[in-house]
């Protein structure tokens, strides 16, 4: 019998120079058409989150996905991390470094309570700049981050790095 691992990789697609040159980009889509794959998947995040957690943030879009369903199965709140200008006020904002440029995240600075213990969920680790950023606003809010989660984890990018300041608890389905 396949790993839940094996069975991610079997599904998830690679696509080369997507979406620019030298990237290759870890298409989760196809996980989204099996929904017995999805709800295994699901289930082994809130097993690996249960008692630990009393909200969960998910990264716009694609940590919403799985995040608001892993949430839901743990009985807890789920708040959305987006791309600047998305959310109405009142919210805080967290500027981080790309490649090239920077971009900004907000979250709901109502929704997070001090003392929460969060889980930042998205579905790729990379470098870690979003993630971090993320953990950031959740520190702006007095709050802490417990947990990450991540579908896929890029070890040759050492995201993790950027992470362990925040908690060890960093819980990804696969690693490439
Ligand atoms: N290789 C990738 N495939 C799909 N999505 C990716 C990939 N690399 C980054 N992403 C997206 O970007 C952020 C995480 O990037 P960081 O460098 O860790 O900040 C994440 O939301 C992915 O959706
Ligand atoms: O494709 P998304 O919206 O999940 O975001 P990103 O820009 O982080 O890939």
């Amino acid at each position: 019998m396949k790993t839940l691992a094996q069975r991610i990789d079997d599904t998830l697609v690679n696509v080369a120079d997507f979406p620019k040159p030298g990237v290759l980009y870890k298409d989760i889509t196809p996980l989204f058409l099996n929904p017995d794959l999805s709800n295994d998947i699901i289930a082994e995040f809130v097993a690996r989150a249960k008692g630990k957690i009393d909200v969960v943030c998910g990264i716009e879009s694609r940590g919403f996905l799985y995040g608001i369903q892993i949430a839901h199965q743990l009985g807890v709140p789920f708040v959305l991390i987006r791309k600047a200008g998305k959310l109405p006020p009142p919210t805080i904002a967290q500027s981080y470094d790309l490649e090239y440029g920077s971009a900004t995240i907000e979250i709901n600075s109502n929704y997070i309570q001090p003392h929460d213990r969060v889980m930042i969920h998205d579905d790729v680790l990379a470098t870690g700049g979003t993630a971090e950023a993320s953990a950031r606003l959740i520190e702006q809010c007095g709050a802490k981050v417990c947990q990450f989660s991540f579908i896929i984890q890029l070890d040759f990018l050492d995201g993790v790095s950027k992470l362990k300041s925040f908690t060890d608890d960093i819980v990804t389905m696969i690693s490439y």
